[in-house]
């Protein structure tokens, strides 16, 4: 099956099949083998870059730390075994 392009879900498609296949050298593998704990950390540094990148650097260098953030978020999804629609429920 083709994964979509690059958008929320179609990343999360992606990291659901890395998640499973756990092909060599993945970042996303090395990060869900660190653990919630390690996972956490990097959601809380990311969201305070967006933060910074937010207040006292360019649009563009808010949106890649945004797109870091949900990076991040989306691993701590998969590392809980929660999907699209668990979080999408509360929206
Ligand atoms: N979108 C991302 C993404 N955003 C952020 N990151 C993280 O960014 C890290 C690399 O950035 P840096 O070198 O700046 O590392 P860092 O922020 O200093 O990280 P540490 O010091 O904490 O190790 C990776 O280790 C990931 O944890 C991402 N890693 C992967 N992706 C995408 O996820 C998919 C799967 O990636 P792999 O699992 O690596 O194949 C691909 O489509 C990638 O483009």
């Amino acid at each position: 099956m083709t994964e979509p392009a690059k958008t929320f879900e179609g990343l999360f498609a992606e990291l659901t099949r890395i998640a499973r296949e756990r092909p060599e050298g993945s970042s996303t593998v090395r990060r869900l083998d660190g653990g919630v704990h390690e996972i956490g950390k990097k959601v809380v540094e990311e969201a305070a870059e967006v933060w910074m990148a937010a207040e006292y650097q360019s649009r563009t260098e808010a949106a890649e730390e945004i797109s870091q953030l949900l990076y991040h978020l989306q691993v701590m999804m998969i590392a809980l075994d929660l999907d699209l629609e668990d979080v999408y429920a509360h929206l």
